[in-house]
């Protein structure tokens, strides 16, 4: 493996409240390893411990319910968006055989009259765990201001005006999604090629994902070599999505990832993972920047609106159809 992957530690304080100097540093150093890996990992992030430990706890309530009171929560018409969708259903696009996972989506909460609202569907709540949809609610709304934050730091290293992306993830459409990676009773009955999650790129504009329970996460580095990401503690991996990628004609790279199955003789634990997609609204236009254009960097997409983007990509990996 090789040992110049560029996936920094960043303190989200020394962008919210450090000196002009710290501050610019952060910007160059998350738009520099957006540029070569596609990821960071963030501490500062403003969720602490206690509340991580809350979300695991009852993430993994929600997955411990019998498979039947699962199902009441899955919403197939709604492409998964809401709720929760079963083993079996969701695939890395360029795959045939479904990811050995089960997920749960919680979407934007619309609290300020915005007619947006319309748009979405409504958030399912679980009746035996009401402590799962407040802190899910919670996590959401930290995680979406992180985001933010880390989107101001990149449109300065972009040289887009700091409060680019306000109004375009405003009410956006983010998803966090629960995920349970099931144990694997009888690894010998598995299809060859049945992975916890194959090698995919995210949709939305960055991903912020919660340090995962287990092992298993890898990113394909430049050199084309698979890379093992290990978050320290409480930190958090953020990483660029195709809708960013788009916008900034291949500037900042969605990079390959990938979850790989534990060794055998772990196959029968569950590894969960939290990880929060930032989405902009629909209308948000990914025509690639004019400053991301020019000779050396031809214009590498055609023009798409955000929605747009997300119906195709829902419908390769098998989510809508
Ligand atoms: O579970 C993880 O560590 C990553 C999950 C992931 O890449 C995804 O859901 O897009
Ligand atoms: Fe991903």
């Amino acid at each position: 493996m090789s040992s110049n992957v560029n996936i920094p530690r960043l303190d989200l304080n020394d962008y919210l409240n450090g000196t002009a100097a710290q501050k610019e540093k952060f910007s160059n150093d998350i738009g520099t390893a957006f540029n070569e890996t596609g990821f960071v990992t963030i501490t500062n992030h403003g969720l602490d411990k206690d509340l991580i430990n809350k979300l695991y706890k009852e993430v993994q309530n929600f997955f411990s319910l019998p498979e039947e009171a699962k199902l009441k929560y899955e919403k197939v018409a709604l492409a998964g968006q809401r709720g929760y969708t079963s083993k079996g259903r969701e695939k890395a696009k360029d795959s045939k055989t479904p990811d050995l996972k089960e997920f749960w989506q919680t979407g934007q909460y619309v609290e300020d009259g915005d007619v947006i609202k319309e748009e979405y569907p409504d958030n399912v709540e679980v009746e035996e765990y009401p402590g799962f949809n407040e802190v899910t609610k919670e996590v959401y709304k930290k995680l979406e201001k992180a985001g933010k934050q880390i989107l101001n730091a990149i449109s300065v290293y972009l040289g887009l005006p700091e409060n680019y992306f306000e109004d375009k993830v405003h009410n956006g459409n983010s998803i966090l999604r629960g995920i349970h990676y099931f144990p694997i009773e009888n690894p010998d009955a598995l299809p060859p090629d049945a992975v916890r999650a194959g090698a995919h790129e995210d949709i939305n504009l960055i991903t912020l994902l919660i340090g995962a329970s287990a092992d298993g996460l890898e990113v394909l580095t430049q050199q084309g070599e698979w890379y093992a990401i290990k978050a320290h503690g409480e930190d958090i991996v953020v990483n660029v999505g195709d809708m960013l990628q788009r916008l900034t004609n291949n500037k900042l790279r969605s990079t390959t990832h990938r979850v790989v199955n534990p060794p055998r003789e772990l196959m029968k634990t569950s590894r969960y993972s939290v990880p929060f997609f930032l989405h902009p609204k629909s209308n948000m236009d990914l025509s690639c920047l004019d400053l991301c254009v020019d000779a050396e960097h031809p214009k590498a997409y055609d023009d798409i609106t955000a929605g747009e983007y997300l119906d195709e990509r829902l419908r390769e990996i098998g989510l809508k159809k």
